[in-house]
């Protein structure tokens, strides 16, 4: 994709941006080593990563494909859900809080369930998975439909069908779920007893002898018959559903398991990535997402009398932060000048396992943001890498400085941390450009948690304020009390019905200067 999108950047970045530099906005801290358990602690039996594994299979294994019903859509968040028996034990509700913080109005909640699993399974040894976004977040419970172990067979063969699976995709995908974790004493009582073992303090029998890592080991175990897979080798084998299913082709596609680990691993790379985008009938999910080779991140732009403060980073993708490395940026202002600069690094992250690392420059000038004269701006921006043009196959990376906050906004009344705010946004708006609309935008939940985008006007001033410096003021007087107090607010603006792609950190009013 060419960039800038709001979605797809920000999948892009929830999706590549995993350890290293930057990894404060990453999910892969949470599955880092592959043993951590945010609920439980060391020693536990259980782990983060197996848990949003199992949080997506759940979500999903609702789906009715005749009816379109159903699927990943995040279903699996409500209370009435998680306390079906089909969903027994607190993975669910472990997973949800977590991966839910990830979501924001371009990234669903569903689209934060798929990208655990997939961040799990890559960074826990499991092979790369195509992972596309856009799914779409249910407003109430799914009917049920997870598959439970005392069932037989041919329910489980139905009810993958149901799903959209085949009989040998049935078996190919419980065997890559179950190579991560296992079943636990306090859900199921009847297949695992109490183990009282230091090393495993919730009684947690698992499915292979590597239950952090992604590998055949489930299925050498299986055919070489030392499997302790509880569901294999349960003493109660109504609930041995993993021995009913491994074996329901007469064991061929464990046995191939067994003998390939690459089988299996590209096998469930794409089940995997079937399971992930099984969703309801009419979501349309996005292109496969892939790391855009090059990636301006974090930019902030801000106006500030006659200048525009511009600063950000910008990644460039399979790269190491090797010293010899010169990186330059060109950009064009709005009366065809052309200016440069060398950028600093910034620090290096990792990415899909470790498979891939990416380096950082800093878009600063001397430690500081850059100062453009406000008067000619910015339109466009290119790269220079050891003497190679990265301007995206000629688009170059176009750049709006057409609406800003102004650092003229200010505060009347309130203290530090002591509402009410009372103050007023100024917002530069550059001549010529026009917009239909300029307006404040925050997050807020609805009434089912779903992140939504609501905005504010910044009313049109009836006599432009200009600056002088090819920008008017457009400003907007808020009182902030109550939840309100700190909310934080990005500028959206439109032109012809057109949203524009703005930069600029989020603002609250109370956190701007005191007015002269
Ligand atoms: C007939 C189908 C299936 C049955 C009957 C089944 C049954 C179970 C049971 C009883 C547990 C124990 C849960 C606990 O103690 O908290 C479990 C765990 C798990 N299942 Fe399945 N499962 C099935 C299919 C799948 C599939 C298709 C996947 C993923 C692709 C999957 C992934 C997992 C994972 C990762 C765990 C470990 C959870 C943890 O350790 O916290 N399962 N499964």
């Amino acid at each position: 994709y060419v960039w800038p999108s709001p979605q797809l950047d920000a999948l892009e970045s929830v999706r590549f941006d995993q350890l290293g530099h930057n990894e404060g906005i990453g999910m892969a801290g949470f599955v880092d080593p592959c043993t951590t358990d945010a609920f439980e602690g060391p020693g536990s039996g259980r782990s983060n990563a197996a848990d949003w594994i199992r949080n997506a299979y759940h979500d999903m294994a609702t789906h009715n494909i005749m009816a379109g019903t159903g699927g990943l859509d995040a279903s699996i968040r409500f209370a009435e859900e998680q306390a079906r028996a089909e969903n027994a034990g607190t993975g669910f509700a472990n997973s949800a809080p977590i991966l839910s913080g990830f979501a924001t109005p371009y990234i669903s909640i569903a689209d934060t369930f798929a990208l655990g699993a997939v961040i799990a399974i890559e960074n826990c040894g499991g092979p790369e998975i195509a992972f596309r976004g856009g799914r779409v977040d249910a407003g109430e419970p799914n009917a049920p439909g997870v598959p439970q172990p005392q069932q037989d067979l041919q329910t489980h063969i139905d009810a993958f069908a149901r799903q959209g699976f085949t009989q040998t995709e049935m078996i190919s995908l419980v065997a890559c779920g179950h190579t991560f974790g296992g079943v636990q004493h306090a859900a199921f009582p009847n297949i695992v007893p109490e183990f009282n073992d230091p090393n495993d303090t919730l009684s947690v029998a698992h499915f292979d002898s590597t239950f952090v890592h992604f590998d055949n080991n489930i299925a050498m175990e299986y055919i070489s018959g030392t499997t302790k897979d509880p569901l294999v080798v349960g003493m109660n084998d109504t609930t041995n559903s993993d021995k009913r299913i491994f074996g329901s082709d007469g064991n061929a596609t464990m046995a191939s398991f067994a003998k390939s680990p690459e089988l299996y691993a590209s096998t469930c790379a794409t089940l995997f990535a079937r399971m992930l985008d099984t969703v309801p009938k009419g979501v349309a999910l996005t292109e496969v997402i892939t790391p855009l080779p090059v990636k301006p991140s974090i930019l902030t732009m801000l106006f500030n009398i006659g200048t525009v403060q511009f600063s950000g980073e910008v990644r460039f993708w399979d790269r190491t932060l090797d010293e010899t490395h010169t990186v330059n940026l060109l950009w064009d202002d709005h009366i065809g000048g052309t200016h440069n600069l060398s950028l600093p690094p910034a620090g290096m992250s990792t990415s899909n396992g470790g498979r891939h690392s990416a380096a950082w420059y800093s878009i600063l000038d001397n430690g500081g943001p850059l100062l453009l004269d406000a008067a000619v701006g910015i339109k466009s921006m290119r790269f220079v890498v050891d003497g190679k043009l990265e301007d995206q196959g000629g688009i170059g990376f176009p750049i709006q400085d057409g609406v800003l906050y102004s650092t003229s906004s200010c505060i009347t009344a309130g203290m530090q941390f002591f509402p009410p705010f009372v103050g007023r946004f100024d917002v530069a708006v550059r001549d010529g450009l026009n917009p239909t609309r300029v307006f404040l935008e925050r997050v807020e939940m609805d009434d089912v948690g779903r992140p939504i985008l609501v905005q504010t006007d910044v009313p049109r001033p009836d006599q432009p304020m200009s600056t002088g410096a090819g920008y008017s003021i457009w400003s907007i007087n808020l009182n902030q009390t109550g939840h309100d107090s700190f909310a934080e607010y990005t500028l959206g603006a439109e032109v012809n019905g057109e949203k524009l792609v703005l930069f600029g950190a989020p603002q609250s009013i109370s956190q701007v200067p005191r007015c002269p």
